[in-house]
């Protein structure tokens, strides 16, 4: 039974498949300190959070069973991504559950700013009639400027386009094609700086995106323009904000969300051209059941090792591509755990080239795979597709990837070297159409052997008899023998033998196949 803790409000109707689910079981519990989500999140697979809980290091390292977080929404802002992935917790988020709700809200600031809404009704609530003093502007015929073209800035612009506004986008992936579909301005900042009204932003805040909106953009706008901040705080300069008011170049602000949250002692908040909500884009009934609808899916996939969707720290792969590579995931994790036996130095490269059918889809979780099965040979459970590529790192293992035309006529190839301090290990495997993986070369000799739990590698001269040595050896000491593959470049020369048998070799019998003449290593290989 899998324990999934919910730390943050949510929809009951939205986690429905969770607590029906006869493999989880669901605890809600939303008032936990930090110190107690610290003690009680060991207990858990599973996390559901919204944006109150923050998701730190700390945290993440008592986590000790985690395997997901599920975010409730959009931004991941508040869990430590890079944590989370060092711990082999994959996070997922459901970015379409809230995007209109959080577009409408955006709209309603939008307008309130232009008509002076809140403060209207402030002032009437409080018995006064003043008609003049909230003396508003219309949207029709103005221009918005929208930073962050993705699904909301993208879902503004059309409501935007139905007020008769003129909409500038600025976006580093909108293209001049994107924006004449969608009936909008391809602009940069410093054009929606120059022209703008109204300006709404809708980037996720990261490193390039934090105080995006500063002293000097406040200094390029037009005097009067009206901004509004329905993504994340931090986008926006508050300081900077608060002088562009003073100055009168800002008539209206609009922020639903804050650099902190809750917001204590923060100017804006009070200040009579600034209009807030406290962080409710999200906040519909519809939004609420849509994104723990996503999420918890996500999470009874995940728990169940079926195909998700919306990881934040895995590549997308859709269902269509999975279903390919999914036996070379298999053969991939069987590679690297062969090639790290053979290894006599610790790896210091890892160079993967696909070939073949496999150069069409994305590899990046057959590469993990591999670095997977590599290092789970020596670090055990602690190692998964998630962590596996940044653990790799941590033990200064860099890795190449590339793709080539050098498929050697196989359909799809998956081929490997691994540089040591002492020289370089080779293999490639492949998949046989009903027969499954294969691995197809070690070190440069063409084999032909399954990956299957226990193999014994031999490196031998290439004389006659060895095979016959070898058979009788193992025969003696009752190790059965299910198949059996030489591989030689010349006659006479260099050769290996690899067999896939029944038990491993004990110290005595390896010693005993060293003895016999013109065997030169042999080596147990557990997969
Ligand atoms: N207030 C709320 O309750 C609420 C609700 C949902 C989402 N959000 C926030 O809204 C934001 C947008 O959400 P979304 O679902 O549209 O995300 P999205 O990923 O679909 O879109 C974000 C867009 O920002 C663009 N971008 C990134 N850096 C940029 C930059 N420097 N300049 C211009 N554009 C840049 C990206 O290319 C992307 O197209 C996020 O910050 C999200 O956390 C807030
Ligand atoms: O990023 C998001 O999805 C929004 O900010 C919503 O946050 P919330 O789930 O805390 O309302």
């Amino acid at each position: 039974m899998f324990k999934v803790l919910v730390s943050d409000p949510i929809s009951e109707d939205g986690i429905r498949a969770l607590l029906d689910s006869d493999q989880v079981q669901v605890d809600q519990k939303t008032d936990l300190s930090p110190e107690a989500l610290k003690e009680t999140i060991p207990e858990y697979d599973g996390l559901i959070v919204r944006s109150q809980t923050k998701v730190t290091k700390e945290i993440l390292e008592c986590a000790t069973k985690l395997k997901v977080i599920g975010r409730a929404g959009v931004g991941v802002d508040t869990i430590d991504l890079e944590a989370a992935t060092e711990h082999g917790v994959i996070v997922v988020n459901a970015p379409n559950g809230n995007t209109i709700s959080t577009c409408e809200h955006t709209f309603a600031m939008l307008m309130a700013s232009a008509r002076n809404i809140p403060q209207a009704h402030k002032t009437l609530t409080e018995g006064n009639w003043d008609r003049k003093t909230y003396k508003g502007v219309e949207l029709k015929g103005k221009t918005l400027g929208i930073v962050g073209m993705g699904r909301i800035g993208t879902e503004v612009s059309k409501r935007a386009k139905a007020f008769q506004m003129n909409v500038i986008g600025y976006d580093p992936f909108l293209t001049e094609e994107r924006a004449s579909q969608i009936g909008i301005q391809k602009g940069d900042l410093d054009k929606i700086y120059e022209n703008a009204d109204f300006i709404t932003v809708h980037t996720p805040l990261i490193k390039e995106t934090h105080h995006l909106i500063n002293k000097s953009a406040f200094q390029k706008m037009k005097k009067g323009v009206r901004i509004v901040n329905c993504a994340r705080g931090g986008i926006i300069d508050e300081t900077a904000l608060l002088e562009a008011i003073d100055e009168g170049i800002v008539a209206r602000a609009a922020l639903d969300v804050f650099e902190e949250e809750p917001p204590t002692d923060n100017p804006l908040v009070g200040k009579p051209e600034v209009i807030v909500t406290p962080h409710l884009g999200a906040s519909t009934s519809e939004a609420q059941l849509y994104v723990a609808e996503d999420v918890s899916q996500e999470i009874l996939n995940i728990l169940s090792d079926q195909p998700f969707q919306n990881a934040v720290n895995m590549p997308a792969v859709n269902d269509e591509t999975r279903k390919i590579l999914e036996p070379y995931y298999l053969l991939s994790e069987k590679l690297g755990e062969m090639m790290i036996q053979l290894a006599k130095q610790p790896p210091r490269h890892i160079k993967i080239s696909y070939a073949g059918t496999l150069t069409d889809f994305n590899t990046e979780l057959v590469t993990r795979t591999f670095v997977k099965g590599l290092l789970s040979h020596y670090l055990g459970e602690k190692v998964n597709i998630v962590n596996a590529t940044h653990l790799a790192k941590q033990y200064g293992l860099s890795y190449s990837v590339e793709n080539t035309t050098a498929s050697l006529g196989y359909s799809g190839l998956i081929s490997v070297t691994l540089t040591t301090d002492e020289g370089e290990y080779s293999a490639a495997g492949t998949l046989f159409d009903g027969l499954g993986p294969r691995i197809v070369h070690v070190n440069q000799y063409t084999i032909d052997i399954a990956p299957t739990d226990r193999l014994l590698y031999i490196q031998h001269t290439d004389v006659p008899g060895i095979i016959g040595h070898v058979g009788s050896l193992l025969g003696k000491h009752e190790i059965n023998i299910a198949t059996m593959q030489v591989g030689r470049k010349q006659v006479g020369g260099q050769a290996i033998m690899m067999l896939t048998i029944d038990k491993a070799l004990s110290e005595e019998v390896l010693g005993e196949l060293l003895q016999v003449d013109h065997i030169h290593s042999a080596k147990n290989i557990d997969l």
